[in-house]
Order: C-alpha cells, then structure tokens, then sequence
C-alpha cells in the first residue's frame, strides 16, 4: 500500500469530501483520513437531524394556519426515530463507499500534521501510519463547540449541538444558552417536540444579531406566541447540578434563578485544531487557519497546504465550506497541472459577497449578502427598501396570519442590490434568487423584468422593485 499520495485531506466532513471529489476528477491521488465518522458534524451531529426535528415543527405551523385542518399531538419517539434514519442509524458506511468509489483511499484515524507534506495518521484500530503528500494537505477538520467558563457550567455536563441534535428523549424543562442560530433552532424544536417549559438566555439585546434586527424580532415573536420563553441581557454567573443527569440550576446576572431538567449551550464554535500539529509548519497553534482566496493557508513555505470549511473561519456553513471545497480541489489540480491558477473559478469571490444562510425556524430566517448596518459601515451610498411578505397574494393564499417581512439593501450608486432578507415560513425557497441577484450583481433596471409568477410568495420581488420606485 502506497504511502504517498498526490493530495492528503485531513477530516471528511463535507468540506473534505468535496475536495477529495474534485482533485480526484482532475487527475489526482487523493487519500481523506478521518477520526470519527465520514459525512462529519453536518450529516450526524448538525445540519442533517437538526432539519429532521424541526421539520414537524414547520408543518405544524403550516396546519395551523389553514383553516378546516388540524394536526393531532406530535408523535416524538417517531419523530426521533425518523431523525435516526435520516443519520444513517450513525453508519457511516455509505460515505465510506462514496469516498472509496471517488476513487480516493480513506484512512480511519486522527491525523496530525508533522512537518512539511507529512501527516502522521494514529489508526482508529490501532498503529500509525505516516502519509506524504506530492502536492496538497488540506486541512477539513471542522469546527467544535465551545462551552464558556461560568462557574459550574462544565461540570454540570450540559448538552452542546452533539447531545441535543442526537437526544434518545426530550427533556419537560430546557434552558438553552445563546441567541444564535443553534440556540434558535434546536430551541423551537424541542419546545415542539414537547419541552414545555424552554427558556433562552441571551446575553445581548435579541436573537440571531448577525441579521438584520427584524429577523430576530419576528422570530422572538414566533418563540413568545408558541410559549417560549426569551430572556435578554442576561448573562449566566453559576451552574450547578448536583447528581450527575439531575435536575440543574442555573443563576443569572438578574433574576431569579432557573431551574430545568437539561441545559443547552449554543454559544458558538472554535476551529477543530487541537493536536493538528499547526507548530510543526510554523504556524499558530488554536486558531482558524487563515487562507488566501484559493483557500491556500497563508504563512506556509512552498504554498502546500490548505484548509477549507470551518477550519478556516470564513463563514461556518456547508454550503460554504463545500463552495470552498471546489476551488480548493480545482485548483490543486491546476497547479498540479501546470495551468494557470488565476481563473475567476478559482477563486472563492462568494464570502465576500455575504454568505447565504437560512434560520431553519418558524418563521424562517434568510439573508444573503450585507445587512444595511454592514454597508453603511463599509461606506456604501445605501438606501433600503421593505416590504410585508404577508400582504403579498401567493403568501396570503399559503394560510390565515401568515406573517413576514422582507427587506433588501441597495448600492445606490451601482444599482444593485447588495443584501436581501426575507423572514417568513417557507420563506427559505426564496433566498436562491435573491443569491444570483446580489452575487451577479443584476442591475435593478434588468431585475424588474424577472417577472414572477402568480400567485408565489416571489412576486415580493416585484413588490419590493415598486417600492423602490421602479
Ligand atoms: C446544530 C447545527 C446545525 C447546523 N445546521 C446547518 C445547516 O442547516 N446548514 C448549514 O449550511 N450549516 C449548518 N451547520 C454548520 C455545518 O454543520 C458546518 O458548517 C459544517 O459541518 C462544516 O463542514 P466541515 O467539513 O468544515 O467540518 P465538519 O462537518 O465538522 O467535519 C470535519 C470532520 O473532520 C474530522 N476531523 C477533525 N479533526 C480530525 C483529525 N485530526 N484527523 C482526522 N479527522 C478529523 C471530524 O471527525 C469531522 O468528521 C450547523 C451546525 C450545527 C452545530
Ligand atoms: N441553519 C444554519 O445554517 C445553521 C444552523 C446551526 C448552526 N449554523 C452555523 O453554526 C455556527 C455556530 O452556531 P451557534 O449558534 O453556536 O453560534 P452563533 O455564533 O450563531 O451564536 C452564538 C450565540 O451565543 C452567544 N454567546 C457567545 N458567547 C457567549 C457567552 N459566553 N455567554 C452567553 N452567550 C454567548 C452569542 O451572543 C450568540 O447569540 C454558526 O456560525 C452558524 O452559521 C448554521
């Protein structure tokens, strides 16, 4: 068995697994080395039965809204069971043919950077083996939670993002930590699935800051008509849990304390770096791995090395780290090749745009590109426009009280638009075209002939052209 490859890819989440795939089509060997389970958080841990247990979430509220339907009580234990099957009962075996059938070779183990082109693999059965790499290491090891340092949080053992989005059962009483998006989703969909009592400790003023101020205003809304309760300003001081799985208390900067039978901490992530041998090709170990636009690591002699996806900071969604994935894997290959590496496709130009994200919740929350307080800090001539997506025909005809609201953030100068958000149920099948309009830079004279069709939820577009004065 050859230990030397053309490219070495460390961790097979999506992002890894995309490289492997497109270095593989352009003429490289490729071997992906992987500790835990190929497919990464995104398929068993994240993205995947996060979707799962909030999809049932979602069409309740969609039932709801119609008036002459109803929807009997949630049957949980099916709702997990399905959750189960949508992680592959955490059988990797599927993604492990996939990579093999690339073909690429895959390595189970915890590989370790050791010097220039060498990544020292510790064998999940056991042993070491040393891999070379011709051309590439590319670094693809994720992202891990982070729990802050109140006093007694860690020993209380909480729940992060793995426990919650893998739970055998669902707890009466949740107290959910943070405001961001795990917090967010995970805490609407234990609430639906039957945590009666969920509480959200924000720290600052609302719920998803990075958005634009409605979205987390509307969602906060949603949270206060379903019984959840938000908490702003308010930071935890101490934690304390007695028996090991007991009952937990939670003590706040103001008000009285909060007692719960789980606790979720969704304060954000770290890059998965530990023990990566960052030091051992000069750069600064327990940190994001800073890339160039070709996702090349910045700081590295000879430009071998690599890091898309989480690792590298940029923006922490599949979407992206794939994105990344097929420049990174593309231009391996060129340079492996000799071509020129410079081409617009080899080039991740996408983040800089403002990454598209949608908030999985009810409603959901969409955004691509800049928020209006983002560009008027960058300096642009900014004017923005809203409009209720509840008054629009298609989204009135989708049920009773359908609520939304949908704002984009125009280059004055350019005439172009520079950030969309759309808040509303179902509200996440409208962000793609919003992506092309912003990434292409679609001028607001060219956009209005983009005639939506009627009655959809997209002729918000041509709502939002009027207002605009079009
Ligand atoms: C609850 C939750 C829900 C989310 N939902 C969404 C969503 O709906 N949409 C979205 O776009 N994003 C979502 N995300 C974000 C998304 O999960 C990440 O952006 C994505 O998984 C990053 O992919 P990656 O390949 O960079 O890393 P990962 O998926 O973390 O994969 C990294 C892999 O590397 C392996 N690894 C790490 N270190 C080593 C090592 N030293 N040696 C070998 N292998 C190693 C790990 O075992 C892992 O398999 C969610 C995140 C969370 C926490
Ligand atoms: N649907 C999706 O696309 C999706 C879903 C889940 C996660 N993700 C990605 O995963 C990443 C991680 O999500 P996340 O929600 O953990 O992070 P986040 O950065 O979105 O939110 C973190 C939250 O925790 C708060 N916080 C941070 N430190 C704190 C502390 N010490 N005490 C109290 N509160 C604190 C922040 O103010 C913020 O509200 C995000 O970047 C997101 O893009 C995406």
């Amino acid at each position: 068995m050859s230990d030397e490859f053309d490219v070495i890819v460390i961790g097979a989440g999506p992002a890894g697994e995309n490289v492997a795939d497109r270095a593989v089509r352009g003429g490289l060997s490729v071997a992906v080395v992987e500790a835990e389970r190929a497919g990464g958080e995104c398929s068993y841990w994240a993205c995947v039965p996060s979707k799962a247990l909030l999809r049932p979430v979602d069409l309740a509220g969609e039932v709801a809204r119609v008036p002459g339907m109803s929807l009997g009580p949630i049957d949980t234990a099916a709702v997990l069971a399905r959750r189960d099957e949508a992680v592959s009962h955490m059988d990797d075996a599927g993604q492990v043919r996939w990579i093999t059938g690339l073909p690429a070779e895959f390595v189970r183990g915890r590989g370790r950077l050791d010097g220039p082109r060498r990544v020292r693999v510790a064998l999940t059965d056991g042993g070491e083996r040393l891999l070379t790499a011709r051309h590439a290491v590319v670094l693809a090891t994720g992202s891990r939670a982070v729990v802050p340092p109140a006093p007694g949080l860690a020993e209380a053992r909480p729940w992060t993002s793995r426990e919650v989005t893998a739970a055998k059962s669902v707890p009466g009483r949740l107290v959910v930590i943070g405001g961001g998006v795990v917090a967010c989703e995970m805490a609407q969909a234990m609430h639906g699935l039957g945590a009666a009592e969920t509480t959200v400790l924000v720290r600052g003023a609302g719920l998803l800051e990075r958005m634009e101020p409605f979205a987390g205003q509307m969602v906060a809304e949603s949270f206060a008509a379903s019984g959840i309760t938000v908490r702003s300003g308010t930071e935890v001081v101490r934690v304390e849990r007695p028996e090991p799985g007991g009952p937990v208390t939670v003590h706040l900067s103001q008000g009285a304390p909060i007692e719960a039978d789980e606790l979720l901490v969704a304060t954000g992530r770290r890059p998965a770096v530990d023990g990566l041998g960052l030091e051992s090709v000069g750069l600064p170990a327990g940190r994001a791995v800073e890339v160039d636009d070709s996702m090349r690591a910045t700081g590295v002699e000879d430009g071998w090395l690599y890091a898309v996806g989480d690792v590298n900071g940029r923006d922490l969604l599949t979407h992206m780290g794939k994105y990344q994935a097929r420049v990174c894997g593309d231009v391996i290959a060129a340079r492996a090749r000799g071509d020129k590496d410079d081409l617009p496709a080899l080039r991740e130009v996408a983040g800089g745009y403002g990454a598209p994200q949608v908030v999985f919740t009810d409603p959901q929350a969409c955004s691509v590109g800049r928020t209006e307080a983002r560009a008027r800090q960058e300096g642009f001539a900014v004017r923005t426009v809203e409009y209720d997506l509840g008054s629009v025909t298609g989204a009135y005809l989708l049920g009773d009280g359908y609520r939304g609201r949908a704002k984009a953030v125009v280059d004055e100068d350019r005439r172009i638009l520079l950030g969309v958000t759309f808040v509303g149920p179902g509200a996440a099948e409208l962000l793609h075209a919003a992506t092309i309009a912003v990434t292409a830079e679609v001028p607001l004279e060219r956009l209005w002939h983009a005639v939506p069709s009627f009655p959809t939820v997209s002729e918000v577009w041509l709502r939002l052209l009027e207002t605009y004065g079009l």
